[in-house]
Formats: C-alpha cells, structure tokens, sequence
C-alpha cells in the first residue's frame, strides 16, 4: 500500500534567548492510504509541534530540517501561497477546541460552503447543497437548521462534527486530529470516534490521531508511535504496544490509563515531569524519570531497535537490531 505522508528524520528547534533548542530530533514514520497512527505523550512531549510542522503552521523563526513527503511532494519545500492551497484541500486538521476553530460571526453554512467554492470551484447554490450533504454525512439529523446556526448555537459535539465536515469536505490525503475528543464528555467522545472511524474507512484516508491518551488509541488507529521529548520511543502496531510494552515510558502511560473491562486497579502516574528544552538531559531523554536506569542511558541515546517485525523500541537492549522501516 502507498505512503499518504512520510516523514524522515524531522528535526525541529527554536530560538530562545538567542539559541536554538531541539523540539523534535530523529522523527520518521509514515502513514498509508487507509490507515490511522496514533501519536502518543504527555503534554510538552512535541505532539502539536510535529502536526504544526506537516501543515506548514510553525513559527517562521522554527528552524526545520528533514523531509515531510505527502503523496511523495516534500511540503517542506513549498512556498506559502502553495500551502495555503494544500490546506483543507489535500490536508486538513480538527483540533480540540471547535470553537477555537470556528468563525463565530459567519453561519455553518457559509464557513463549510467557502472551502468548497475555493478549494472545489463550487457555486454559492451547489456549496449549500454540498454541505447539506455532508452535514447529513457527519451524522447532524437536523442538517438545514445547523446550516443557518451561528456556532455559538451548538454544542461542543455539534461543533466537532462541523469542524471534521469541514475538514473531510474536499477528500484530503491526510487528516490530522490533535485531541479531537477532550473537551467532549464520554459518551460524545466515543460517538466522534466512531464517526471519525467511520470516515476514514469511507474516504480512505490516512488520518494521525493526536492524543496523551492511550485508551483512546486502541479504539481509533492501527498503528501507534509513543513520542517522549520530542523522539518516538516505541512504535508498532496497536496489539504489539498493548500485549508486548518494551519502553518503560509506554509501560507507564500503559499503566495510567483506566480499565474499561470493569475490573478495579489504582491508577499510576508517572513520576517527575517531561524536561524543557533547555533541560534536556544528556543520554536517554527518559532517564531522569525511569525506575530502571541503565549506566548506558546516562552517556548516549539508544537507537531505535526492533523488538519483532513492525514494533520498534529505543532502548539498550534492542539499540544494534536495526530498523526495516516505520
Ligand atoms: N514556539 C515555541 N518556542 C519555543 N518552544 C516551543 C515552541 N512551541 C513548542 N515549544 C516547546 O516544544 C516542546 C513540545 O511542545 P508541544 O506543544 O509540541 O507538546 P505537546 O506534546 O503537543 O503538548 P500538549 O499536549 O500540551 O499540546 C515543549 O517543550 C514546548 O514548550
């Protein structure tokens, strides 16, 4: 199957009192037509910065190397003009906060409709029937009230759903969803996921799925990259990370994350905090807060090592098996 979006070797750092701090070193994996990756970490683990880097959205003083190749263009060679034509056409984003995302003085109708008539060449008259449609698509019953509803008019579920029609509207290659469903209670969450699901199957499009949760993944995404100070840790295909854990911080996010099977556990937490990037530590990112640190850590970092085919781990242990590619 072809790769909708590869990203290799991205590397991203900012300025800060006149140096330049690493955000996201050594970053490659890719995404087939199809297929859902979820992202994984804690908040400041560089989640954002690695979707504000694929859509082109990071600070002009962000200093970005590597290459992000969607359907094989590098989008880090474009100009601005040539990516704005790109956004919410072939690459599209549903962020967590809808609201955040909408503009609150134009109707629903005249906001999905806009993409439509710019990106597809619609007429007003076939962009308002188009987004009936799609409205009806994201599952909004009432479709012709929500069309003249100013987003203030509906709730955060409502909302969502405008926002992931807007952003399916023009077929993208890639979606990019950063926490779609935090802000959501838990029955809207499990809804949107299922729509999100549902759309990705129809539409065939590569989706990654941003999320510190990783209960969340298991239901959304085939395949899941665990990312820690700005490096993936782990990667591999859903059932592997969950049945087979082999980096201590996925063993930790693993046992933060409540049982949904009914039987009782306490919850951990794991210690210490995810370092700032003027505070990151020599050797394993992750040492400072690992239950096991290996003298080895404490020098250089581990490369990431296969673990079994299609599961990779940056540690020690697996550090000289080479990768066959993420
Ligand atoms: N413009 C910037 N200038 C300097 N540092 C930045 C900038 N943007 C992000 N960072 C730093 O990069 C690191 C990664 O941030 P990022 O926002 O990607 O984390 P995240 O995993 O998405 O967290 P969250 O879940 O809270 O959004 C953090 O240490 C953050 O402080």
């Amino acid at each position: 199957m072809a790769a909708v979006l590869e990203v290799k070797d991205l590397k991203v750092e900012f300025p800060i009192d006149g140096e330049y701090y690493s955000a996201i070193e050594k970053l490659s994996f890719s995404i087939h037509t199809g297929e859902t990756l979820g992202l994984v970490g804690e908040s400041g683990c560089g989640k954002s910065v690695t979707s504000l880097a694929i859509m082109g959205l990071l600070h002009p003083s962000a200093r970005v190397r590597g290459q992000v190749l969607l359907d094989g263009r590098n989008l880090l060679k474009l100009t601005k003009s040539q990516f704005n034509t790109l956004r919410g056409n072939r690459l599209s984003m549903i962020f967590q906060e809808p609201m955040s995302a909408l503009n609150p003085v134009l109707r629903i109708k005249d906001q999905v409709g806009e993409g439509l008539m710019v990106h597809k060449g619609l007429t007003k008259r076939q962009a308002e029937r188009a987004t009936l449609d799609l409205l009806k698509q994201v599952g909004l019953k009432n479709a012709s009230d929500v069309a003249s509803a100013y987003p203030h008019q509906l709730s955060g579920g409502m909302q969502q759903r405008v926002m992931i029609a807007m952003a399916v509207a023009c077929n993208p290659s890639l979606l990019i969803a950063d926490e779609p469903t935090t802000a959501l209670d838990v029955t809207i969450q499990a809804q949107i996921l299922k729509l999100l699901q549902k759309l990705a199957e129809e539409h065939q499009m590569a989706m990654l799925f941003i999320t510190h949760n990783l209960g969340v993944v298991a239901r959304i995404a085939q395949r899941v990259a665990i990312m820690y100070a700005g490096r993936i840790v782990e990667h591999g295909f859903v059932r592997q990370i969950f049945k087979n854990p082999c980096h201590p911080y996925t063993i930790g996010l693993l046992n933060s994350v409540p049982r949904i099977d009914g039987e009782r556990h306490r919850l951990e937490s794991i210690p210490g905090h995810v370092p700032s990037l003027r505070d990151m530590p020599a050797g394993c990112k992750f040492r400072p807060r690992c239950a096991n640190p290996e003298c080895l850590c404490r020098d250089s970092e581990p490369d990431l090592g296969e673990v079994e085919p299609g599961h990779q781990c940056r540690t020690w242990q697996y550090a000289n098996t080479g990768v066959s590619g993420l």
